[in-house]
């Protein structure tokens, strides 16, 4: 299933001027406080109305203004999940979950109770009110409730924000198994770049009402590395070859080389996303020889990009995954860096998807 967008919204001095697809799997909204994503995701909802424009989910159409149609939010067939779970505080969580689906057509229901519970672990917790329940468990009733209800696409309007960090890290592998193994167009709004780096399939950069950019995480990110306000880093997919209990870390297979980084949970074979800033990246021409830097991934250079001041942003193409090395105008001179030239990108520190 594919959403499609493009629609056009006047708030007073703001306009928001967007259009984009999202397919299966987890498309983020991300952009400074201000740039537009609650009006997007409000009009996708239909709580407000595009002065022009149209929204679908397939051949659903959900708004279109030439035609003059607009459904209400319960004719979407959408799913809502916000900051705070929003349950009902007087139901079980079983009657909570099963409170979409009755709402639901019978012919339109896809979702089984049992298969819900299962993907999100919440079986112990049918008989309890919400009241008795963790922020991370209600975000995973709330997240039930919202597949329960058969919808055909997902709106997840900064899910994580409220939860503290060890609440966040219970929920995210299973926002993942619903990335994974749905087949459902998620729109993500979230301006946690950790949480972006890991869930991320497409980001939709929003910037002044405006798609600013597009693309899978890691080439948005490295776009964004480059242009320097943003401190996201580029961001590869590697898989954990290794687990080395002795010594406290993880080897990583890339397919530009390998990395060793501080022990995280996970098997052998498992993907796992990195993050690395422009400003942790040295670069080196031909084997660096003895140094004490562990993480060294072959690249090639693509392009010089002048920053003010005295910096270069070094784009790089590591086995076909973008990234960014900052260095000094006088060490872009010396080494003689210049586009195809092959290099080794030395990597100073990864930041890890937390699990
Ligand atoms: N009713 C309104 N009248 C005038 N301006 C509005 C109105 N509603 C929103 N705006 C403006 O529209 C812009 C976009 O707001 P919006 O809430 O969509 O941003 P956002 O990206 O969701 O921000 P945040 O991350 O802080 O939630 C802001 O500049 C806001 O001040």
């Amino acid at each position: 299933m594919t959403l499609s967008i493009a629609v056009r919204r006047r708030l007073g001095n703001f306009a928001l001027d967007v259009s984009f697809e999202a397919g299966d799997g987890i498309t983020v909204l991300f952009g400074r406080s201000g740039s537009g994503k609650t009006t997007l995701v409000n009009l996708i909802a239909g709580l407000a109305r595009p002065d022009h424009g149209r929204i679908a989910i397939g051949d659903h159409v959900l708004v279109d203004t030439e035609r003059g149609i607009f459904l209400p939010p319960p004719a979407r067939r959408i799913g809502y999940v916000f900051q705070e779970g929003r349950l009902f505080p007087h139901l079980s969580v079983r009657s909570n979950l099963l409170y979409g689906r009755w709402l639901t057509p019978r012919a339109a229901r896809w979702g089984r109770l049992e298969d819900v519970v299962e993907l999100l672990a919440i079986g112990s917790l049918l008989g309890r009110r919400p009241r008795d329940l963790s922020g991370g468990e209600k975000q995973r009733v709330a997240i039930g409730r919202a597949l329960l209800a058969s919808p055909q696409c997902l709106l997840m309007d900064e899910p994580l924000a409220a939860l503290d960090r060890e609440r966040k890290a219970e929920i995210l592998p299973f926002i993942e198994r619903l990335r994974d193994e749905m087949k459902l167009p998620i729109v993500y709004v979230s301006h946690a770049v950790e949480e972006v780096a890991r869930l991320a399939d497409t980001v939709v950069l929003i910037d002044g009402g405006r798609v600013a950019a597009i693309g899978p995480v890691g080439q948005v990110f490295a776009h964004l590395d480059g242009a320097g306000d943003w401190d996201v880093g580029a961001v590869l997919t590697a898989r954990i070859v290794e687990q080395d209990e002795a010594g406290g870390v993880t080897r990583l297979d890339h397919p530009a080389g390998r990395l060793t980084v501080q022990k995280i949970t996970g098997q052998i074979g498992d993907a796992v996303r990195v993050r690395i800033r422009d400003r942790d990246v040295t670069l080196a021409i031909g084997e660096p020889g003895r140094l004490s830097v562990r993480n060294r991934l072959a690249g090639t250079i693509v392009a010089l990009d002048e920053k003010p001041g005295h910096d270069v942003a070094v784009r790089l193409d590591l086995a076909g995954a973008p990234m960014i090395a900052r260095v000094t105008r006088e060490a872009a001179d010396e080494l003689g860096l210049r586009s195809g030239l092959p290099v080794t990108a030395l990597i100073k520190a990864v930041a890890l998807d937390g699990r």
